[in-house]
């Protein structure tokens, strides 16, 4: 999910007469988990989420089923189980919260309006980002703009590398639109979250007829829908072989054919890649075509890990709390002191990603002042407890739970209620943090 989609309210929405094909379209090209459902007026009915959308597959329904008897009328179960789940496993519930977010402020100014229905094949998808969203104190980075904007100009292919969440489609979006290209269409095509089965007729479209089910009037490819402009290939280490052999038909002859088809198409696309796959190592075993690796490696850029960006973090989670604050209507002031110690020990798996769903959970839970310790995600505290800021964490706990008894007199049942936490949860701490 982009900042750009948690700032804006979203026009994308399901109608109950949408068909399952629909669905699963809308969710490929957004990247949602789960669509909010609105009728003609605009108003929420329900929501649709992958839950859904399996079922819907396991009882083998026509793909032109209507989701309307599918849909989870039950919105607010329905969001709250996706918190539960998400913040599980996955660790990210600011995600979610953004998504959340994103879905309660559904368009209304343009209902009818909505960016992926029936006709999104016709229009053009654009990039939102450039240089000015790119933030960074960093030498490394600063110098991988000079350089990204020189070959902004160019037709060149370029590579983007670097760990997840550290700003490769950002870049991509950027270059793009610094480029003569600025004004053509901008497609993504993740090569790893849409199943291998679908990925070739996402590229290159298909024929009235090519398959049982499929649309009447036939589908155009992606390849074909960014026609004078970019197509970034996201994950592209994630492609299988058969298709990076089409591909580099494709880069090489400049045509392609549509499945079912027989009229040869002209296309004339930029290609960005990304990934943080080894590609070496997947060349070497023989899981990726050298002749593309070339192809698409003319221009390359690895984006350093947050974790060795220096005073990004903090500069990153300032600028964060400023875009924030409106839209959470919040009014944090910045972080305090442990947590800045804390981010500074902390490696960011997630890079800036998950930074920003850091912040944005802290604003939520602290709504005003600074965001403190107990305002963090719990995963990243067990992680910082286990290691060097054990120290830092246990006087920041010492101190709430301080706070908490003064408040309430040294009434420990009021103690525990104000924190949240049992009363027996309330003791244990007590004697953890002495
Ligand atoms: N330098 C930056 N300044 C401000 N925001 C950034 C920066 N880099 C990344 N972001 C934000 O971090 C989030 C992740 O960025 P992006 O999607 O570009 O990463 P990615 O490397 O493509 O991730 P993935 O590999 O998981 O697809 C986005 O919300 C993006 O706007």
């Amino acid at each position: 999910m982009t900042m750009q989609k948690i700032m804006q309210p979203i026009t994308t929405y399901l109608r109950p007469t949408d068909t399952l094909e629909d669905a699963a379209r809308v969710m490929l090209e957004t990247q949602m988990d789960m669509l909010p459902v609105g009728d003609a007026q605009g108003k929420w009915v329900g929501v649709f989420s992958h839950r859904e959308l399996y079922r819907m597959i396991l009882d083998k329904l026509p793909v032109t089923t209507a989701i309307e008897s599918y849909m989870n009328t039950d919105i607010m179960m329905a969001l709250l189980d996706l918190i539960c789940d998400t913040s599980g496993d996955r660790g990210e519930p600011g995600r979610v919260i953004s998504q959340v977010r994103a879905h309660m402020i559904l368009d209304k100014s343009d209902q009818g309006n909505r960016q992926l229905d029936r006709g999104a094949q016709k229009q053009s998808p654009q990039a939102q980002y450039d240089w000015g969203h790119i933030l960074s104190l960093d030498k490394a980075v600063i110098q991988l703009i000079d350089l990204a904007k020189k070959a902004a100009r160019r037709n060149t292919a370029v590579m983007i590398r670097g760990e997840s969440g550290t700003g490769k489609e950002l870049f991509a979006q950027a270059i793009h639109n610094a480029s003569p290209r600025a004004s053509r269409p901008f497609v993504t095509i993740n090569c790893a979250s849409v199943p291998e089965h679908l990925l070739e007729a996402e590229f290159f479209g298909y024929e009235t007829g090519a398959f049982t089910g499929a649309d009447r009037a036939g589908r155009i490819g992606k390849l074909e829908l960014a026609h004078g402009g970019t197509l970034f290939l996201d994950e592209i280490g994630d492609m299988a072989m058969h298709l990076q052999a089409k591909l580099l038909r494709v880069i090489e002859g400049k045509e392609f054919f549509r499945i079912g088809g027989t009229k040869s198409i002209q296309t004339d696309v930029r290609i960005i890649s990304a990934t943080n796959a080894p590609l070496e190592e997947l060349m070497l075993q023989r899981r990726f075509r050298e002749e593309l690796y070339y192809r698409l490696d003319v221009v390359t850029f690895t984006l350093p890990p947050l974790r060795m960006r220096g005073n990004d973090t903090l500069m990153l989670a300032d600028a964060f709390i400023k875009q924030l604050n409106p839209i959470l209507d919040t009014s944090i002031t910045g972080i305090d002191e442990t947590v800045q110690k804390l981010f500074a020990q902390y490696d960011w798996p997630g890079n800036i990603r998950q930074l920003r769903n850091v912040i944005e959970r802290g604003m939520i839970m602290a709504e005003h002042g600074l965001i403190s310790v107990t305002d963090l995600p719990e995963e990243m505290i067990k992680q910082a407890d286990e290691r060097d800021c054990k120290l830092l964490v246990q006087s920041a706990k010492k101190n709430e739970l301080e706070r908490a008894l003064r408040e309430t007199n040294g009434n420990k049942a009021k103690a525990a209620r104000m924190l949240g936490i049992s009363r027996s949860g309330f003791y244990e701490k007590l004697k953890k943090y002495q």
